[in-house]
Protein backbone atom coordinates (compact mmCIF):
# COMPACT_ATOMS: atom_id res chain seq x y z
CA UNK A 1 0.00 0.00 0.00
CA UNK A 2 1.58 3.28 -0.98
CA UNK A 3 2.45 5.57 1.50
CA UNK A 4 1.77 9.34 0.99
CA UNK A 5 2.56 12.27 3.09
CA UNK A 6 1.01 15.47 2.43
CA UNK A 7 1.65 18.62 3.68
CA UNK A 8 -0.70 21.26 4.62
CA UNK A 9 -3.61 18.16 5.21
CA UNK A 10 -5.34 20.57 7.61
CA UNK A 11 -5.87 23.14 4.78
CA UNK A 12 -8.52 23.28 1.79
CA UNK A 13 -6.63 21.31 -0.58
CA UNK A 14 -4.79 19.36 1.37
CA UNK A 15 -7.88 18.04 3.30
CA UNK A 16 -9.63 16.58 0.09
CA UNK A 17 -6.71 15.54 -1.46
CA UNK A 18 -5.96 13.14 1.16
CA UNK A 19 -9.66 12.28 1.94
CA UNK A 20 -9.28 10.48 -1.76
CA UNK A 21 -6.14 9.14 -0.93
CA UNK A 22 -7.87 7.18 2.53
CA UNK A 23 -10.47 6.29 0.09
CA UNK A 24 -7.96 4.97 -2.53
CA UNK A 25 -6.33 2.81 0.21
CA UNK A 26 -3.59 4.55 0.58
CA UNK A 27 -1.75 5.33 4.47
CA UNK A 28 -1.15 8.53 5.07
CA UNK A 29 0.84 10.98 6.89
CA UNK A 30 -0.58 14.75 7.11
CA UNK A 31 1.98 17.68 8.07
CA UNK A 32 0.16 20.67 8.83
CA UNK A 33 1.26 23.74 11.12
CA UNK A 34 -2.62 24.42 11.58
CA UNK A 35 -1.68 28.57 11.53
CA UNK A 36 -3.97 31.15 11.95
CA UNK A 37 -4.30 33.04 8.60
CA UNK A 38 -7.70 31.72 8.99
CA UNK A 39 -9.73 30.44 11.53
CA UNK A 40 -8.09 26.84 12.49
CA UNK A 41 -11.14 25.76 13.82
CA UNK A 42 -11.85 25.12 10.54
CA UNK A 43 -8.36 23.46 10.23
CA UNK A 44 -9.29 21.19 13.19
CA UNK A 45 -12.49 20.37 11.94
CA UNK A 46 -11.30 19.18 8.65
CA UNK A 47 -8.55 17.12 10.49
CA UNK A 48 -10.94 15.42 12.83
CA UNK A 49 -12.53 14.20 9.46
CA UNK A 50 -9.38 12.80 8.52
CA UNK A 51 -8.19 11.70 11.54
CA UNK A 52 -11.39 8.94 11.57
CA UNK A 53 -9.95 7.06 9.41
CA UNK A 54 -7.37 4.43 10.46
CA UNK A 55 -4.59 4.84 8.29
CA UNK A 56 -4.99 8.77 8.70
CA UNK A 57 -1.99 10.38 11.41
CA UNK A 58 -1.29 14.11 11.53
CA UNK A 59 2.21 15.70 12.35
CA UNK A 60 1.29 19.18 14.17
CA UNK A 61 4.38 20.77 12.79
CA UNK A 62 5.69 23.64 10.49
CA UNK A 63 7.55 22.96 7.22
CA UNK A 64 9.61 25.47 8.06
CA UNK A 65 11.14 23.58 11.48
CA UNK A 66 13.26 21.71 9.11
CA UNK A 67 14.10 19.51 12.79
CA UNK A 68 10.63 18.58 13.75
CA UNK A 69 9.44 18.56 9.93
CA UNK A 70 12.48 15.81 9.09
CA UNK A 71 12.08 14.06 12.36
CA UNK A 72 7.99 13.21 10.96
CA UNK A 73 9.27 12.34 7.52
CA UNK A 74 11.90 10.08 9.00
CA UNK A 75 9.09 7.88 10.62
CA UNK A 76 7.04 7.62 8.49
CA UNK A 77 9.18 6.76 5.16
CA UNK A 78 6.78 7.79 2.33
CA UNK A 79 6.84 6.56 -0.87
CA UNK A 80 5.00 9.58 -2.17
CA UNK A 81 4.98 12.88 -1.37
CA UNK A 82 2.56 15.72 -1.99
CA UNK A 83 3.91 19.07 -0.91
CA UNK A 84 0.20 21.79 -0.59
CA UNK A 85 1.56 23.47 2.45
CA UNK A 86 2.12 27.29 1.51
CA UNK A 87 1.07 30.68 2.29
CA UNK A 88 -2.00 31.33 -0.12
CA UNK A 89 -3.79 33.68 -1.25
CA UNK A 90 -2.67 36.93 -3.22
CA UNK A 91 -3.81 39.62 -1.99
CA UNK A 92 -2.61 39.06 1.20
CA UNK A 93 0.52 39.14 -0.29
CA UNK A 94 0.58 42.87 -0.38
CA UNK A 95 0.37 43.52 3.44
CA UNK A 96 2.68 40.03 4.64
CA UNK A 97 5.20 38.98 2.25
CA UNK A 98 7.57 37.67 4.93
CA UNK A 99 4.52 34.93 5.67
CA UNK A 100 5.43 33.76 1.95
CA UNK A 101 9.03 33.85 2.04
CA UNK A 102 8.65 31.47 5.67
CA UNK A 103 6.25 29.01 4.00
CA UNK A 104 7.03 28.86 0.49
CA UNK A 105 10.57 29.63 0.01
CA UNK A 106 11.90 28.17 3.47
CA UNK A 107 9.02 25.56 3.67
CA UNK A 108 9.39 24.39 0.11
CA UNK A 109 13.16 24.02 0.39
CA UNK A 110 13.09 21.87 3.51
CA UNK A 111 10.75 19.26 1.55
CA UNK A 112 13.00 19.07 -1.50
CA UNK A 113 15.80 18.47 0.97
CA UNK A 114 14.11 15.91 2.62
CA UNK A 115 12.89 14.20 -0.56
CA UNK A 116 16.89 14.23 -1.65
CA UNK A 117 17.77 12.77 1.42
CA UNK A 118 15.15 9.88 1.42
CA UNK A 119 15.19 9.45 -2.30
CA UNK A 120 11.53 10.22 -2.55
CA UNK A 121 9.62 8.17 -5.68
CA UNK A 122 7.52 10.87 -6.71
CA UNK A 123 7.34 14.39 -5.52
CA UNK A 124 4.15 16.77 -6.25
CA UNK A 125 3.82 20.10 -4.82
CA UNK A 126 1.34 23.01 -5.79
CA UNK A 127 2.13 25.95 -7.85
CA UNK A 128 -0.50 28.66 -8.99
CA UNK A 129 -2.03 29.75 -12.36
CA UNK A 130 -0.47 33.19 -10.78
CA UNK A 131 2.86 32.84 -12.29
CA UNK A 132 1.16 33.56 -15.92
CA UNK A 133 1.44 36.87 -14.18
CA UNK A 134 1.14 39.67 -17.12
CA UNK A 135 0.30 36.41 -20.02
CA UNK A 136 -2.36 36.98 -22.25
CA UNK A 137 -2.20 34.08 -24.68
CA UNK A 138 -5.15 32.06 -23.63
CA UNK A 139 -5.42 29.39 -22.84
CA UNK A 140 -1.88 29.48 -20.65
CA UNK A 141 0.09 26.13 -21.53
CA UNK A 142 2.62 25.03 -19.46
CA UNK A 143 5.38 25.63 -22.02
CA UNK A 144 4.54 29.80 -21.75
CA UNK A 145 6.87 31.79 -20.25
CA UNK A 146 6.16 32.75 -16.49
CA UNK A 147 9.16 35.48 -16.03
CA UNK A 148 6.38 38.23 -15.16
CA UNK A 149 4.28 37.69 -12.13
CA UNK A 150 2.75 40.12 -10.97
CA UNK A 151 2.26 39.73 -6.83
CA UNK A 152 4.91 38.72 -4.70
CA UNK A 153 3.08 35.14 -3.89
CA UNK A 154 3.50 34.63 -7.28
CA UNK A 155 6.72 34.85 -7.58
CA UNK A 156 7.52 32.99 -4.52
CA UNK A 157 4.96 30.25 -6.03
CA UNK A 158 7.53 30.70 -9.17
CA UNK A 159 10.70 30.55 -7.57
CA UNK A 160 9.84 27.08 -5.89
CA UNK A 161 9.26 25.72 -9.35
CA UNK A 162 12.58 26.54 -10.20
CA UNK A 163 13.82 25.37 -6.81
CA UNK A 164 12.00 22.50 -7.53
CA UNK A 165 13.45 21.94 -11.13
CA UNK A 166 17.20 21.99 -9.97
CA UNK A 167 16.96 19.64 -7.25
CA UNK A 168 15.15 17.18 -9.72
CA UNK A 169 18.39 17.70 -11.85
CA UNK A 170 21.11 17.57 -9.90
CA UNK A 171 19.67 14.84 -7.23
CA UNK A 172 17.10 12.62 -9.69
CA UNK A 173 13.56 13.33 -7.68
CA UNK A 174 10.92 12.96 -9.93
CA UNK A 175 9.33 16.04 -9.35
CA UNK A 176 5.44 17.32 -10.58
CA UNK A 177 4.36 20.93 -9.87
CA UNK A 178 0.82 21.47 -10.42
CA UNK A 179 -0.49 24.94 -11.53
CA UNK A 180 -3.78 25.64 -9.62
CA UNK A 181 -6.43 27.39 -11.13
CA UNK A 182 -8.99 29.00 -8.56
CA UNK A 183 -10.02 25.93 -6.51
CA UNK A 184 -13.28 25.98 -4.92
CA UNK A 185 -16.02 23.98 -3.52
CA UNK A 186 -16.87 22.47 0.40
CA UNK A 187 -14.52 23.30 2.94
CA UNK A 188 -13.13 26.28 1.15
CA UNK A 189 -10.74 29.02 2.25
CA UNK A 190 -12.49 31.80 4.11
CA UNK A 191 -10.87 34.24 2.83
CA UNK A 192 -11.09 33.70 -1.26
CA UNK A 193 -14.48 34.54 -3.09
CA UNK A 194 -17.01 32.37 -2.75
CA UNK A 195 -16.70 32.26 1.12
CA UNK A 196 -16.65 35.76 1.66
CA UNK A 197 -19.70 36.01 -1.26
CA UNK A 198 -21.62 33.92 0.79
CA UNK A 199 -21.03 35.14 4.30
CA UNK A 200 -21.55 38.53 2.90
CA UNK A 201 -24.64 38.12 1.49
CA UNK A 202 -26.31 35.77 4.53
CA UNK A 203 -25.39 38.53 6.87
CA UNK A 204 -26.91 41.15 4.67
CA UNK A 205 -23.61 42.85 4.31
CA UNK A 206 -22.04 44.84 1.10
CA UNK A 207 -19.61 42.18 -0.98
CA UNK A 208 -16.58 43.79 -2.27
CA UNK A 209 -16.53 43.20 -5.99
CA UNK A 210 -13.03 44.23 -6.98
CA UNK A 211 -12.44 45.92 -10.49
CA UNK A 212 -16.29 46.41 -11.06
CA UNK A 213 -16.88 42.72 -11.71
CA UNK A 214 -14.72 43.02 -14.92
CA UNK A 215 -12.96 39.49 -14.11
CA UNK A 216 -12.69 35.98 -15.40
CA UNK A 217 -11.47 32.65 -13.83
CA UNK A 218 -11.19 29.21 -14.74
CA UNK A 219 -12.68 28.31 -11.57
CA UNK A 220 -12.05 24.56 -10.44
CA UNK A 221 -14.02 22.11 -8.45
CA UNK A 222 -12.25 21.25 -5.41
CA UNK A 223 -13.27 16.98 -6.07
CA UNK A 224 -12.00 17.41 -9.78
CA UNK A 225 -8.44 18.86 -8.45
CA UNK A 226 -8.14 16.30 -5.46
CA UNK A 227 -9.24 13.74 -8.55
CA UNK A 228 -6.56 15.28 -10.68
CA UNK A 229 -4.19 15.50 -8.18
CA UNK A 230 -4.49 11.38 -7.05
CA UNK A 231 -4.01 10.34 -10.75
CA UNK A 232 -0.75 12.21 -10.98
CA UNK A 233 0.59 10.57 -8.47
CA UNK A 234 1.22 7.73 -10.91
CA UNK A 235 2.43 9.96 -13.59
CA UNK A 236 5.90 9.85 -12.55
CA UNK A 237 7.71 12.59 -15.18
CA UNK A 238 10.52 10.13 -17.04
CA UNK A 239 12.41 10.57 -20.16
CA UNK A 240 9.66 10.14 -22.64
CA UNK A 241 7.91 13.15 -23.42
CA UNK A 242 3.99 12.67 -23.84
CA UNK A 243 2.17 15.45 -27.10
CA UNK A 244 2.31 19.03 -25.65
CA UNK A 245 4.49 18.22 -22.67
CA UNK A 246 6.36 20.49 -20.15
CA UNK A 247 9.03 17.95 -19.24
CA UNK A 248 12.15 19.14 -18.94
CA UNK A 249 15.04 18.06 -21.35
CA UNK A 250 17.77 18.14 -18.31
CA UNK A 251 15.31 16.69 -15.12
CA UNK A 252 12.57 14.50 -14.16
CA UNK A 253 10.64 17.46 -13.64
CA UNK A 254 7.19 19.12 -15.49
CA UNK A 255 4.78 21.69 -14.01
CA UNK A 256 0.61 20.64 -15.20
CA UNK A 257 -1.87 23.04 -14.92
CA UNK A 258 -4.66 21.83 -13.16
CA UNK A 259 -7.71 23.54 -14.74
CA UNK A 260 -11.76 23.02 -16.31
CA UNK A 261 -10.53 25.04 -19.23
CA UNK A 262 -13.91 27.19 -19.08
CA UNK A 263 -13.83 30.83 -18.35
CA UNK A 264 -16.67 32.39 -16.10
CA UNK A 265 -17.03 35.77 -15.75
CA UNK A 266 -17.18 36.97 -12.11
CA UNK A 267 -20.37 38.10 -11.71
CA UNK A 268 -21.89 34.89 -13.44
CA UNK A 269 -19.86 33.76 -10.80
CA UNK A 270 -21.98 35.90 -8.51
CA UNK A 271 -25.13 34.77 -9.95
CA UNK A 272 -24.59 31.38 -9.28
CA UNK A 273 -24.44 31.89 -5.32
CA UNK A 274 -27.13 34.11 -5.78
CA UNK A 275 -28.81 31.65 -7.15
CA UNK A 276 -28.03 28.71 -4.87
CA UNK A 277 -28.63 31.16 -1.46
CA UNK A 278 -31.89 32.53 -3.13
CA UNK A 279 -30.98 36.35 -1.72
CA UNK A 280 -29.66 39.13 -3.73
CA UNK A 281 -26.37 40.67 -2.86
CA UNK A 282 -26.02 44.31 -2.38
CA UNK A 283 -22.87 44.86 -4.43
CA UNK A 284 -19.72 47.26 -3.87
CA UNK A 285 -18.02 48.12 -7.32
CA UNK A 286 -14.13 48.30 -6.38
CA UNK A 287 -11.07 49.08 -8.48
CA UNK A 288 -8.34 45.98 -9.77
CA UNK A 289 -6.38 45.47 -6.26
CA UNK A 290 -3.39 45.04 -6.47
CA UNK A 291 -1.36 42.13 -7.48
CA UNK A 292 -4.46 40.63 -9.05
CA UNK A 293 -4.58 39.02 -12.60
CA UNK A 294 -7.98 39.94 -14.67
CA UNK A 295 -8.49 36.76 -16.60
CA UNK A 296 -7.13 33.06 -16.34
CA UNK A 297 -7.89 30.01 -18.17
CA UNK A 298 -5.97 26.83 -18.42
CA UNK A 299 -5.06 24.39 -21.09
CA UNK A 300 -6.08 21.17 -19.81
CA UNK A 301 -4.67 18.82 -22.60
CA UNK A 302 -1.28 18.25 -20.98
CA UNK A 303 -3.47 16.86 -17.58
CA UNK A 304 -5.62 14.66 -19.74
CA UNK A 305 -2.46 13.59 -22.25
CA UNK A 306 -0.80 12.25 -18.57
CA UNK A 307 -4.06 11.02 -16.73
CA UNK A 308 -7.13 10.33 -19.43
CA UNK A 309 -8.86 12.74 -16.89
CA UNK A 310 -9.97 16.79 -16.72
CA UNK A 311 -11.88 18.55 -14.43
CA UNK A 312 -15.25 19.37 -16.11
CA UNK A 313 -17.84 20.31 -13.06
CA UNK A 314 -18.92 24.02 -13.80
CA UNK A 315 -20.05 26.44 -11.28
CA UNK A 316 -23.60 25.87 -11.72
CA UNK A 317 -23.39 22.41 -9.88
CA UNK A 318 -19.77 23.23 -7.76
CA UNK A 319 -21.39 26.56 -6.28
CA UNK A 320 -24.79 24.81 -4.89
CA UNK A 321 -22.27 21.98 -3.18
CA UNK A 322 -20.21 24.68 -1.68
CA UNK A 323 -23.45 26.38 -0.13
CA UNK A 324 -24.76 23.55 0.77
CA UNK A 325 -22.20 22.48 2.53
CA UNK A 326 -21.47 26.16 4.18
CA UNK A 327 -25.40 26.01 5.59
CA UNK A 328 -24.92 22.66 7.44
CA UNK A 329 -21.42 23.82 8.86
CA UNK A 330 -22.81 26.77 9.79
CA UNK A 331 -25.63 26.57 10.88
CA UNK A 332 -25.84 27.69 14.38
O1 LIG B 1 -5.54 29.79 -8.75
C1 LIG B 1 -4.83 30.72 -8.41
O2 LIG B 1 -3.87 31.07 -9.05
C2 LIG B 1 -5.16 31.43 -7.14
O3 LIG B 1 -6.57 31.32 -6.93
C3 LIG B 1 -7.05 32.05 -5.86
O4 LIG B 1 -6.93 33.42 -6.14
P1 LIG B 1 -8.12 34.18 -6.85
O5 LIG B 1 -8.25 33.82 -8.28
O6 LIG B 1 -7.94 35.61 -6.50
O7 LIG B 1 -9.40 33.52 -6.12
P2 LIG B 1 -10.66 34.15 -5.35
O8 LIG B 1 -10.29 34.80 -4.08
O9 LIG B 1 -11.68 33.08 -5.28
O10 LIG B 1 -11.15 35.31 -6.33
C4 LIG B 1 -11.90 35.04 -7.50
C5 LIG B 1 -12.21 36.33 -8.16
O11 LIG B 1 -13.04 37.12 -7.30
C6 LIG B 1 -12.44 38.39 -7.07
N1 LIG B 1 -12.74 38.79 -5.68
C7 LIG B 1 -12.19 38.11 -4.64
C8 LIG B 1 -12.49 38.47 -3.34
C9 LIG B 1 -13.33 39.55 -3.11
O12 LIG B 1 -13.63 39.93 -1.95
N2 LIG B 1 -13.86 40.20 -4.17
C10 LIG B 1 -13.58 39.86 -5.46
O13 LIG B 1 -14.08 40.50 -6.41
C11 LIG B 1 -10.97 38.21 -7.35
O14 LIG B 1 -10.38 39.44 -7.72
C12 LIG B 1 -11.00 37.19 -8.48
O15 LIG B 1 -11.19 37.82 -9.70
C13 LIG B 1 -6.31 31.66 -4.56
O16 LIG B 1 -6.63 32.54 -3.52
C14 LIG B 1 -4.83 31.62 -4.73
O17 LIG B 1 -4.24 31.06 -3.58
C15 LIG B 1 -4.51 30.80 -5.93
O18 LIG B 1 -3.17 30.67 -6.13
Amino acid sequence: MTRVLVTGSAGFIGFHTASKLLQRGATVLGVDNFSDYYDPALKEARNDILSNHPNFKVARVSIDDMEAFGAAWAEFQPDVVIHLAAQAGVRYSIDAPESYVAANLIGTFNVLELARRHATKHLLAASTSSVYGANTDMPFTETQRTATPLSFYAATKGATELMGHSYAHLYKVPTTFFRFFTVYGPWGRPDMALFKFTRGILAGEPIDIYNNGQMVRDFTYVDDLAESIVKLTEAVPGTVPVEGDSLSPVAPFRTVNIGAGRQTQLMDYIGEIERALGKQAIKNFMPMQQGDVPATEASSALLKALTGYAPATPPSAGVPAFIDWYLAHYRN
